[in-house]
């Protein structure tokens, strides 16, 4: 068996200090992660992901730059937690495995190597690596909408064979409706669950990350994402402090402090919140389209820039097929939208 124990029925991984990012223009102050750190530890949650929204080595023209260097951020967050261990995601392309040894170096347990849907076969010397290294790996399965239940199931299947202890279905567009979710789930459980334990990130674009939450630990997922007040690409994330709450209604045991995390909600994040991330137009168009969450500031500024709506922008994104990675492809559609409206 290739996975560490449990504590609870559900660990929730909260990824405010990660997915966040995206929503904060990367923008992250040590001063804000440590007081949200202290905040999560203080609840009990386990898993805390700190990093640029895109993963370490994120830091770029094309990504955006980080006000803080992340390992920075990553050995500050370690320097405050008293329980909770620290994870960073590694998009292989963005990140490198040096840079996974400078972010272990820095503090961090656990790596989450995050690939498009059915690309695992990028992630394999990465986790080979993340083990050498002594880290906990998570796998995530991007854009997850954009693929069978079966063909996820396979390349879940490529990661676990290669070291990854919890592939996750990711979410990222927010696109997936319940039954397709729950597929998912299903089809990974059944072809790995007696190895690794499969997780869920789900993005509030379509307003379904808590309800395909639960429909999650229905199917025998066990590592769910939150970010507290939503913060994270697009919609947000499932709320953290939603998930404590349902699932602590539910009777299902995540070992959080419900009200300790509706205080680090109101108190901690939300006075930094440059927006609060909702449901607007364009998160809408990301889940109905099927559209990588963290496209969404690109596609307002690009808007902004050339004067051409940014739902159109995003739903033109959805019609091509982009995958993350390709946000350079955002103003090339801006464009697009420019000359076809000015009949050039
Ligand atoms: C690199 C992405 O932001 C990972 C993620 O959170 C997602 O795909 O969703
Ligand atoms: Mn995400």
């Amino acid at each position: 068996m290739n996975r560490p124990e449990l504590r609870h029925d559900v660990r929730i991984i909260d990824t405010t200090l990660r997915d966040g990012s995206h929503a904060m223009a990367h923008r992250f102050t040590e001063d804000e992660v440590r007081q949200t750190v202290r905040a999560l530890d203080r609840a009990g949650i386990e898993v805390i992901e700190v990093a640029h929204g895109d993963g370490i080595g994120g830091s770029s023209f094309n990504y955006g730059f980080s006000a803080t260097d992340e390992m920075t951020l990553i050995a500050a967050a370690r320097d405050e937690t008293k329980q909770a261990r620290i994870a960073v995601l590694l998009v292989p392309g963005i990140g490198t495995v040096e840079d996974l040894r400078r972010a272990r170096d820095a503090g961090a347990d656990m790596v989450r190597v995050a690939t498009h849907c059915t690309e695992a076969d990028v992630s394999p010397q990465h986790f080979a690596a993340a083990r050498e290294l002594g880290m906990e790996t998570v796998g995530f399965l991007m854009m997850a909408h954009r693929t069978s239940p079966e063909e996820l199931a396979k390349q879940a299947r490529i990661m676990v064979d290669a070291g990854c202890q919890c592939p996750y279905v990711t979410d990222s567009a927010g696109a997936l409706l319940m039954h397709e979710a729950k597929a998912r789930f299903e089809a990974l459980v059944a072809e790995v669950g007696d190895e690794a334990w499969v997780g869920y990130h789900g993005h509030q674009n379509l307003s379904l990350g808590v309800a395909n939450s639960v429909i999650a630990h229905e199917a025998g997922v066990r590592s769910i994402d939150g970010s507290l007040c939503a913060l994270g690409a697009g919609a947000g994330n499932s709320p953290t402090e939603v998930l404590a709450a349902v699932f602590d209604r539910l009777g299902v045991s995540t070992g959080l402090d419900v009200s300790a995390l509706l205080d680090a909600a109101e108190e901690v994040v939300r006075p930094y919140l440059p927006r609060w991330p909702k449901m607007d137009r364009n998160a809408i168009v990301q889940g109905w389209a099927g559209v990588y969450s963290s496209f969404l500031l690109h596609a307002e500024r690009a808007a902004e820039r050339y004067k051409v709506p940014a739902h159109e922008i995003l739903r033109r994104c959805g019609e091509l097929g982009f995958v993350g990675g390709q946000e350079d492809m955002i103003i090339d559609v801006a464009l697009g939208l420019v000359a076809e409206r000015d009949g050039s």
